[in-house]
């Protein structure tokens, strides 16, 4: 399965949703909607830090296990990257060292590949969208989920700064598969259908380059 990556508002379910239509293949959603743990982290990160992940890593491996029949099915979000948030997270004091190290022991756990299995936990491709900082305050802003406003919560300036830095560094030591960066800044693949078939092309050339097409 190929799996979208990339800091929050850069446009990962959109592309998910093109590019499944690109390529007739199946897209996969994690609702944020429907999770009722999220208004709560962000109201007390520190409480529910911890169980927010156990509730992603969860869904994660569903939609991994419910995917991973076709190389072009397409997952808006990567397990990868969760790790990367929580890490933040911890170093921030919203979770303990006790809770970080089960984590990350429960995540290689259940990323570990067995031998002799049909298909790999790991993606095809892993594309990664990357947007500067202004770019994602701009559609966090634009999107307009209450508990992700800075209005309510100047806090999450810094968090989201800091986040953002972090996915440079994070994409630079991705190694668990084949990866491609998209300049979510240059293409504004959602307003601009040029730019949109741009990204798309990019993306079949990639595929192609790596027998997936
Ligand atoms: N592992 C995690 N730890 C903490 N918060 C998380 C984690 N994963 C997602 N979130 C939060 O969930 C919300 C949705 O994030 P996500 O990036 O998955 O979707 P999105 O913002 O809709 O992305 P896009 O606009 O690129 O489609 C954000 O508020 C983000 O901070």
């Amino acid at each position: 399965m190929i799996v979208l990556a990339g800091t929050i508002g850069a446009g990962k379910t959109s592309l998910t949703r093109m590019l499944a239509d690109h390529l007739g293949s199946q897209a996969f959603y994690e609702s944020v909607d429907d999770n009722e743990i999220l208004p709560l982290f962000y109201q007390d990160p520190k409480k529910y830090g911890f169980l927010l992940q156990i509730y992603f890593l969860n869904k994660r491996l569903a939609e991994i296990k419910n995917s991973f029949d076709n190389d072009l099915n397409v997952l808006d979000r990567s397990i990868f990257e969760d790790a990367l948030l929580f890490r933040l997270n911890a170093d921030l004091g919203r979770a303990t060292q006790t809770e970080a190290d089960i984590y990350s022991s429960l995540l290689g756990n259940m990323m570990e590949e067995l031998p002799q299995q049909a298909h790999t936990k790991a993606p095809s491709l892993l594309i990664s969208i990357q947007v500067s900082f202004e770019t994602m305050l701009k559609r966090i802003k634009k999107r307009g989920r209450s508990f992700e406003q800075i209005e309510n919560d100047p806090s999450l300036y810094e968090y989201y700064r800091e986040l953002n830095q972090r996915y440079v560094d994070w994409y630079a030591s991705y190694d668990e598969s084949p990866k491609m960066l998209i300049d979510g800044d240059k293409y504004d693949f959602v307003e601009d259908s040029h730019a949109a078939d741009q990204v798309l092309q990019l993306v079949d050339d990639k595929l192609t380059e790596l027998n997936l097409k």
